[in-house]
């Protein structure tokens, strides 16, 4: 077959084909091109007939950078109970990375990279909602599309076995070079349907805040996260690009992701990042503590001020600054954090927040550190193990993958996880949404229920459409 292919392709490949029969071992080999600019979301759209259940969507707030991935080339999973589940990647990844054949574009965020995220507690009982998702799964997309900087890339990997046919991998690259370039696929984004709620375990919900502020005050532990789950159902199936797009315009100070899992899709907008690391710089930041938006500027100024200064939202606040310095204290060196916190404000809700940067130490990876952080007191509690306790004894749900680190690594080791919530599993005409907060000795049930409402905002609108937000 005659190819268009530039011919450094060809010599990667022969490269790659050698390497591996050398080493009786697959090999990775990943093409770069530049392209015209294309819609993220068309992108997406563009891969169902062939990739749909091995999709996923990644973008950074402010639209400053966005992946999309399509197939899932390799997939690197377990269901490991302990801290291993996270070295465990980082083992599989490197013995890639040994025979990967180096990448032409030297641009972060495009050529191999993994894309994928952890359950939140791994010692949790499995349940029906999340039993198909495992401890720990990152996967090598087939092809991938990145948005950096204003411009366009996109990346198509393959793993080469030993016997492959070297024309045959030639065409996979010609082929999908062809056919993901100037998509002006149609997306159908009509708005959301109506939907009805069900209220999953309320009263069981506000008891287990009676019963860890009650513990909290007998000191057994400082702060402990409870969530909660509501139940969707619509009359159609959801439309997950309507939701992607929703939240997308309305939630530009998040993070926007979506993960497919076979037929169900994790998705939403979180404003917490849990880590990002570029060379040897690393950035976590601490986001807890919240209240609503006011009805008009000079309320929602008032309300910030508010809680800059409320009591309860700075101690909920400063036991997450804390556990995260003495996290990153062991291995980053220069940390530098603000002796104040200041307000993050998405469209629905502010919180406070407080960046914490640092310079890794040599030996320390970037999935090194999510194992160190996650849960941070911000998701899970204070101290951490009997916080996780608490949370597997008294939550009426099963958090699955919610305010779990979701994120990309490369394989220079840069990347970026976030903690996944105001977030939703979508199935069908269903969709579980999950959010909680942070529960503190001043905790009182049906406030902390309020703010609970309003972090399942962002999901529900995005899902219903505007009629439905004030539901
Ligand atoms: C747990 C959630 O949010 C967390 C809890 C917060 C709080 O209690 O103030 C604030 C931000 C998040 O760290 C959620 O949205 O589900
Ligand atoms: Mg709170």
């Amino acid at each position: 077959m005659v190819t268009t292919l530039d011919h450094s392709v060809k010599d990667d490949l022969l490269r790659a084909l050698k390497n591996a029969k050398q080493n009786d071992e697959s090999v990775i080999v990943s093409h770069i091109i530049e392209v015209e600019k294309v819609n993220p979301l068309n992108f997406f759209v563009a891969g169902e007939r062939i990739y749909f259940g091995e999709r996923f969507f990644w973008s950074t707030p402010a639209d400053n950078f966005t992946i999309v991935g399509l197939g899932n080339e390799i997939i690197f999973k377990n269901k490991l109970k302990t801290s291993e589940r996270f070295h465990s990647i980082d083992k599989q990844w490197r013995r890639f990375k040994k025979y990967m054949t180096k990448k032409s574009i030297n641009k972060i965020g495009t050529g191999p990279l993994l894309f994928g995220g952890f359950s939140f507690d791994p010692m949790k009982e499995k349940n029906e909602l999340w039993g198909s998702f495992p401890e720990a799964k990152l996967c090598l997309p087939t092809i991938m599309l990145t948005v950096t900087e204003g411009k366009t890339f996109l990346t198509i990997n393959k793993l080469i076995h030993p016997f492959d046919e070297l024309e045959k991998c030639i065409e996979h690259f010609t082929l999908y070079e062809q056919r993901f370039q100037r998509l002006n696929n149609k997306i159908d984004c009509e708005k959301g349907h109506e939907f009805s709620i069900e209220e999953l375990h309320k009263e069981e919900w506000l008891h287990a805040v009676e019963e860890a502020t009650k513990n909290i005050r007998e000191k057994q532990i400082e702060k402990v996260v409870l969530a909660r789950e509501v139940l969707l159902k619509f009359e159609d199936t959801i439309n997950v690009y309507s939701v992607l797009n929703r939240l997308q315009e309305e939630q530009p100070t998040s993070f926007i992701f979506a993960l497919e899992n076979g037929n169900k899709c994790f998705i939403g907008a979180t404003p917490e990042r849990l880590v990002r690391k570029e060379e040897n710089s690393v950035l976590s930041t601490c986001l807890a503590g919240s209240i609503r938006r006011g009805e008009d500027e000079r309320e929602d100024e008032l309300l910030g001020v508010e809680l800059l200064t409320d009591r309860k939202n700075l101690i909920e606040h400063n036991i997450v600054v804390k556990m995260i310095i003495d996290s990153l204290k062991l291995c980053c060196n220069d940390l530098a954090v603000p002796e104040q916190p200041s307000l993050l404000k998405t469209k629905n809700i502010q919180h406070l927040y407080t960046p914490v940067k640092g310079n890794i130490k040599r030996g320390y990876s970037l999935l090194s550190i999510v194992e160190r952080l996650h849960p941070t007191p911000a998701l899970g509690g204070f101290p951490k193990v009997a916080a996780v306790h608490q949370i597997r004894e008294l939550e009426p749900m099963h958090r699955g993958w919610y305010a779990a680190p979701i994120g990309w690594l490369d394989y220079n080791d840069n990347g970026e996880f976030g903690v996944a919530i105001r977030s939703g599993l979508i199935e069908n005409d269903e969709a579980v949404l999950f959010a909680g907060c942070g529960i503190v000795k001043e905790s009182q049930p049906e406030l902390e229920y309020m703010e609970t409402e309003i972090k399942l905002k962002p999901m529900m609108s995005a899902l219903g459409g505007v009629n439905n937000e004030s539901k």
